[in-house]
């Protein structure tokens, strides 16, 4: 199976540093969230991954070899980079059997992507009457036609409506089953803990993080409790001489620092308190990221003068 292998890798346009020695693997098997804020350089480094850009410096390869030296680049690798591309005045079908010809895929593949896709209805219509979603759509089926062992996604629900996020999540997931390598980058933290098993993350160009979803989470993730009761104070103070000094109450719930379930479980059953809720305090993907992220902002608001200087 081919990995994406991005080594050292930087891109320069004029004076901004749009990627700036990236180094990372994307792994068959799983599904990659590759985040990071505007302009942080995600689409870049897919171009330069592509051969679409000339990198400054470093390299990125499939499966050990460039874009560029790939025989059957269409085979090997499926893109959806910018929905708008397909020529407006063909209909769809058209527009996929001519990609499949003019890369040595069975015309066949053509029917059976616009079935997977939910377009076979509109198949003869011209894409110039699609909405966004249909294009997106037509623009997946594309990046499915060679059933390539890569995939690399841009914001790929973009214009879907709830159906079709549920449909890509769960295409996204079983690509990752059969074995092949997902990259997908996409702004919307939700969906993306919905459906990546591992995150890339990008600041200013730069890596600021590679790591599993469940890694990731739990960086940021403080212990915590948060329950309802009918006997607060009681419980509050169980607690405080159980040593869990922080106990708060935000809108009738409340939340314990440093405390597992099962600590605030016992504490109330022992003083025979009865618990409404009780639930461990996870952090989402959101807060995550923006944790990362902002502490990321903070770090440039405070080095640029010397990166001024530098550049
Ligand atoms: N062709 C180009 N010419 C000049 N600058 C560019 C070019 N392409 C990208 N940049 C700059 O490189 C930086 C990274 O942009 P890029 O589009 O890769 O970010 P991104 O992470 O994909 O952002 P978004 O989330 O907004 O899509 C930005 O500062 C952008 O302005």
């Amino acid at each position: 199976m081919t990995s994406i292998d991005v080594h050292g890798l930087t891109k320069d346009y004029g004076a901004t540093r749009a990627v700036d020695q990236l180094t990372f693997s994307v792994r068959p098997g799983r599904v990659t969230g590759f985040l990071g804020p505007n302009g942080a350089g995600k689409s870049t480094t897919m171009r330069l991954v592509l051969g679409l850009d000339r990198p400054t410096a470093g390299s990125a390869t499939l499966g050990g070899v460039p874009y560029a030296s790939l025989e059957n680049p269409l085979r090997r690798v499926g893109v959806l980079l910018d929905a708008q591309a397909a020529h407006g005045s063909r209909t769809a079908r058209d527009h996929l059997l001519a990609l499949a010809v003019s890369n040595g895929i069975a015309g066949t593949r053509a029917d059976e992507v616009l079935e997977d896709t939910g377009l076979a209805a509109v198949a003869r219509r011209r894409i110039k009457t699609f909405s966004l979603g249909m294009r997106q759509r037509l623009g997946i089926a594309a990046a499915l036609l060679g059933e390539p062992d890569v995939v690399m996604l841009d914001e790929p629900s973009n214009g879907l409506d709830p159906e079709g996020i549920i449909w890509i999540r769960e295409l996204m997931r079983r690509m990752a089953r059969e074995g092949r390598t997902v990259l997908v980058s996409s702004h919307l933290m939700n969906e993306t803990s919905s459906f990546a098993d591992h995150l890339i993350v990008l600041g200013r160009g730069r890596l600021l993080a590679d790591l599993s979803m469940q890694e990731f989470l739990d960086s940021r993730t403080r212990p915590g409790v948060r329950f309802r009761t009918t006997e607060a104070a009681r419980l509050r103070e169980a607690l405080i001489r159980r040593g869990f000094l922080s106990v708060q109450e935000e809108d009738g719930r409340w939340t314990v620092d440093g405390a597992t379930t099962e600590e605030v479980g016992a504490a109330a059953a022992v003083s025979g308190i009865p618990l409404l809720e009780l639930t461990e305090l996870r952090t989402t993907l959101e807060e995550a990221y923006l944790a990362l992220t902002t502490d990321e902002a903070q770090f440039a608001a405070v080095s640029s003068p010397t990166a001024h200087q530098e550049a």
